[in-house]
């Protein structure tokens, strides 16, 4: 029986469940967050409420400071909701990566997997086999024994992958992780996550504001407002969909939110 770990901000009622159907990997029930800004009340998420399936992979899109880090800090528990519920299912903590890797640079590739191994509780004699398997699956098998500074900005990232997948945790909250790569390597790292992510069954959610990449990577993509966040549309990738149609169509709904923002 997996534990629920919830995390309330103001008091809410959590979501039921329907019976026997499989729970969430993550649900958001009327979430906001704000912040003191010298004496005011500085909203920054409201009332979003958002369910993340097993298996699914969420991209969440918006203009830049529209509070999707923000999100993603909440349901890591990085920082506590102002208001509304947070209900990770399965119990177990949620695996974070970043634009920028924040890998140790004077250790090797596959030293800074087995640290996330050994916070895991992973036996050390186990380490290090475990530590290749999972550069073999971001293919970097051949980097275990690199250290980070002689690894380009895409091998870099993919070893901040085989770092998150190595806390196995129940969801892989990803920030904007390949914003700063060339456009072919971030075409190869898409790629890559595709496979990633449907050989292994994660639940993701992946914060951007690139409409191409939240199209092409998501099966959901949530538009979220600006000042304050809040979810404004959602579109669901169906078969026989066209990427092109559909990327026409989110970033018409970006710009008429960006546009909209700044006739407020
Ligand atoms: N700890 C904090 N205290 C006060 N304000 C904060 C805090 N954290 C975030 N903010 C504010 O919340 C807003 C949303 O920030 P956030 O980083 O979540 O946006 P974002 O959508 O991820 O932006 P970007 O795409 O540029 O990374 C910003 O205006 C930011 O200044």
């Amino acid at each position: 029986m997996s534990e629920t770990v919830l995390r309330a901000g103001a008091p809410a009622r959590p979501a039921l469940a329907l019976a026997g159907a499989e729970p969430p990997a993550v649900r958001l029930t009327r979430v906001s967050k704000w912040f003191d800004d010298g004496g005011r009340r500085r909203t920054v998420l409201d009332d979003i409420s958002l369910t993340l399936g097993r298996g699914e992979f969420l991209c969440v899109l918006g203009a830049s400071g529209c509070g999707k880090s923000t999100l993603l800090n909440l349901v890591a528990d990085l920082d506590r909701p102002s208001a509304g519920v947070i209900e990770v299912p399965g119990g177990r903590r949620a695996a974070l990566m970043f634009q920028d890797h924040a890998l140790f640079p004077w250790l090797t590739a596959g030293r800074n997997v087995e640290l996330a191994l050994r916070l895991r509780g992973v036996p050390r004699r186990e380490r290090p086999e475990e530590a290749r398997r999972l550069l073999d699956l971001v293919r970097l098998k051949d980097a275990y024994g690199r250290r980070v500074h002689e690894l380009s900005g895409g091998m870099r990232q993919r070893v901040a992958l085989a770092r998150a997948l190595a806390q196995d945790a129940d969801v892989l909250l990803m920030d904007e992780p390949f914003a700063a790569l060339d456009a072919i390597t971030r075409d190869v790292l898409h790629e890559e996550l595709t496979r990633i992510w449907s050989e292994n069954r994660l639940s993701v959610v992946f914060v951007t504001h690139n409409v191409r990449e939240a199209v092409r990577l998501g099966q959901r993509v949530v538009l979220l407002s600006s000042r304050p966040g809040r979810v404004v549309r959602e579109w669901t990738a169906r078969p026989g969909t066209s990427e092109a149609a559909l990327t026409d169509r989110v970033t018409e709904a970006l710009r008429e939110e960006i546009r909209r923002h700044g006739r407020r």
